[in-house]
Order: structure tokens, then sequence, then C-alpha cells
């Protein structure tokens, strides 16, 4: 159970600082920031100071710890952002101190698929729904077997859970896995800084010990990009993989009469992803993510699924050179990942976004039909269109942004997605995908 919140509601707290904070930026003669986390962005604008001086306030009105016994508990942990603002929070979950990259997620809900997807490692998920926890976990939600995702950082931890599939609460299941959380924070503040600004490094901590200035030096000293993450939460070897989508929640159906084989690269993927090609009909081996291609061919199957996975696609060369040595030999899907990997095999280019998409209600349109879908979506890097060769579709677009959402080459007989049509968590609009796969393996076998 979540401890009972502070007696004064965040967002006046939030307030008063703000104003003490603004009446002494008015009377000092410059906006230059005395504490020291802040210091970093002192060339920076006069708005971000004061946002800064608002974040570092805000330590300062919570973190007044006496040694008085109080019933509610009191703000125990720090975000550090590598532009140099604090922001205070509650722990809940696992204590400690940890680096990663902040991302948000605009699902209502989903958390339990969110912090099972292997390809948040190395990232701390913020939830942009201000209330999380109500739902509590069960064992059925799981998109892998472990959590890799840095850290969850929310608004709200609900202080009860009520749903008839729940078995525990967030609370305890963190700390199980020793995952990191944070509650009591402006989420909104953050999220509107990280699209400013775009994804930024940071450091939670619950350790008093550290200073500001050295969780800052953590936050800088970190990288993400040209790390390969896929090594970390690949499988050790191949296993078969027989589940479909329990029978109470499929949605599709027309089951398929054939049967088709399918190796699925593991590049940190998904339960979900693998139930639903079972649920389509397919026999599914799965291979870790240095598995060689040969090997894979040797086995003649209908067809192979590059998955998603964490991380930056460039710096996976080995993982490109897979994909280059089976492209145009037996039909392909890629998703998100392997989308990403697809298009570098292709010779083109992928790059950073700024903030990238997580959430479950991104429009993606389908260039062949017009149709429009609700999509779930997680990444942080995208495929450059222009550097793709002639042949190579697009086939999808992100009606957000117009970034490349899809990919297409009859040729080469491959097809992909940015985005999650396993859905999990997620609108199911884009299930259809895995029956166009079924239908490039079947034609492939004419
Ligand atoms: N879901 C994924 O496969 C993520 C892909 C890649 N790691 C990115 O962030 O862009």
């Amino acid at each position: 159970m979540a401890a009972p919140p502070a007696t004064a509601p965040a967002t006046a707290r939030c307030l008063s600082v703000a104003k003490s904070c603004w009446a002494a930026e008015r009377s000092s003669s410059s906006f230059v920031l005395s504490a020291p986390a802040t210091g970093l962005r002192q060339s920076g604008s006069r708005v971000l100071s004061i946002r800064a001086k608002v974040a570092t306030g805000l330590q300062r009105a919570c973190i007044a710890d006496d040694g008085a016994e109080r019933p509610w508990k009191l703000s125990d942990a720090r975000l550090v952002l590598e532009d140099g603002s604090v922001w205070t929070a509650k722990s809940f979950g696992a204590s400690g101190t940890q680096v990663g990259e902040v991302v948000f997620n605009t699902s209502l809900t989903g958390y339990q698929e969110i912090l099972t997807d292997p390809s948040y490692a190395g990232q701390f998920v913020l939830m942009t729904n201000p209330h999380i926890g109500n739902t509590g976990v069960n064992p059925d939600d799981e998109e892998s077997n472990q959590c890799f995702l840095g850290g969850l950082i929310i608004r709200n931890l609900s202080i009860c859970t009520s749903n008839w599939r729940c078995k525990e609460t967030l609370e305890k299941y963190l700390i199980k896995r020793n995952i990191m959380g944070i509650y009591d924070v402006d989420t909104r503040a953050i999220t509107r800084r990280l699209r400013e600004d775009g994804s930024l490094i940071g450091v939670l901590s619950t350790d008093q010990s550290l200073t500001d200035n050295e969780l800052l030096e953590m936050a800088q000293k970190w990288k993400i990009v040209g790390v390969d993450l896929i090594s970390g939460v690949t499988c050790d070897a191949p296993y078969e993989w027989s589940d479909k989508t329990d029978s109470e929640w499929e949605f599709k159906r027309d089951p398929s009469s054939e049967t088709f084989h399918v190796v699925a690269y593991d590049f940190g993927i998904k339960h979900n992803i693998l139930r639903r090609l079972t649920s389509y009909g397919c026999k599914i081996t799965v291979v870790p993510a240095n598995w060689p291609a040969s090997e894979v061919l040797n086995l003649k199957p209908d067809g192979v699924l590059f998955s998603n996975g964490p991380g930056d696609p460039a710096a996976v060369p080995y993982a490109v050179k897979t994909v280059q040595e089976i492209i145009g030999k037996v039909p392909v899907f890629g998703i998100c990942m392997g989308h990403q990997l697809i298009g570098q095999a292709l010779g083109g280019k992928t790059f950073k976004m700024k903030f990238g998409h997580h959430g479950g209600n991104h429009p993606v349109c389908d260039l062949r039909s017009g149709r429009v879908d609700i999509s779930a979506q997680n990444h942080n890097y995208a495929v450059d269109p222009e550097s793709l060769p002639e042949g190579a579709k697009v086939t999808h677009v992100n009606l957000n942004d117009n970034s490349c959402a899809g990919l297409q080459y009859s040729k080469m007989k491959l097809m992909s997605l940015q985005y999650h049509p396993e859905s999990s968590p997620g609108p199911h609009d884009s299930d259809t995908a895995f029956g166009e796969f079924i239908e490039l393996m079947k034609s492939n076998r004419l």
C-alpha cells in the first residue's frame, strides 16, 4: 500500500515555491542561479533558469527532514537531469542510484507491459497519465521474464488496487524486481522539458549521501547512443515457442489452416509478438541476437522475424550483417528495432529523434490504402526514408510527424513496421500486419 499523501497538495507547494523563486529572481540584479545543480544552465534562457529554480526550490521545501516521525512519507528521492535540474520525489520500489535516459509514455495504462518490454532497457519511463498502479499487476501481462527498464516515474501512485486480475501491488512488484520508482513529482513539467529539449539522461537516487553535483556528473558522463543494449536482453540459447493468445482474449476468429515455421531473432522480443504469430498459425523457433544467419537458413524456415529491441540500431553491426545475409532469401518481417535494422541492412540510415514516440495513441497512415490505425509505439530512433535504395517503399507514416513507420520491398520479400502491431499495451488496429506476413510467406511457397 502506498504511503498517504503529504498534507499540502503538491501543486500548492509548487506554486508557493514558484512565487518565492520569482520574487527572489525579480529582486536580484541577474538571473544567475545559486544552486550548484542549476549552474550549468546559467547561460541558458531566462525561462529555463526560472524552471530550474522551481525544481530546486521544491527540494528545499520537501526534504525538511528534522528527524521527527511523521505519519506521511517525505520526499526521499531525487531525479537529476543532465541539464542540471533537480526534481525531488518520493520513492517506491527499490532504493539506490540508477542512471538512464528519460522518455515519456502517453499510454493511459499498460504499465506492466511497459515495465517488462525489453526495448526500454537503459531508460526511465515517465508515464504522462497522472494516476498509475490502480489495477496492480498480474502474471498474464508480462511481456518478458523480467523488467529491463531503469526506473518508473509517475505523478500519483494509486493508494489502492482494484482489479479482478490483480495479484500484487505495483509497489511490491517493483521491490521484488529491484526496480526504482518515484512519485509525487511534476511529470507534466518534466515532459514539457523533454519535448522542448529532447530526451535527457538522468540519475534517480534515494542515496542522501550523494550531492546533486555528484549525481549531475554521473548523468553527464553516461552515454546511451552508440551502445549495444541488445546483447544484454537477448536469450542465451534457441527455444521453441507455442503459446497462442489466450482464447478469452483472442479477437481473430478465423485461424489459419496452414502452419508456417518462423525463426524469430530475439533482439529483446515481446511475448505478445510470439503469441500473435502463433495464433496466426506459426510454429516459432526463437534464436539469440548473434545466431548465425547460415544456421537459420539451414532450417529452411517459411519466414524470419526480426524483433523489437533496445537502443541504437547503428551500434549493432553484427545484427545488421545478419539481416543482410537473410533478406532476399526468405520472407522477413521487422518490428521496431527489426525495422530499423532492415533499413540499415538496405544501406539506409537511422537517426535519433528528438524525444521519440512512446504511447498507445499514435496515428499511423497506411499509404497503400489510406487507412489510419491508432498504434502502440516505443522508439527513439527512426529510418531516414531518403537514404533508402530505389525499390524500398515507405508503406506507413506516423501522422504526428510524418516519420517513416513502415517499409516494403517486394523484390527482397520484406515488410517492416516501426511500431508495435502486437499492441501490448495498445489498440488492436494493426494486428492485420501479422496476416500480411502470413500472406507474404504463403505467396513465397507457391
Ligand atoms: N521498441 C523498439 O524496438 C525500440 C527500437 C529502438 N531501440 C529505438 O528506441 O528506436
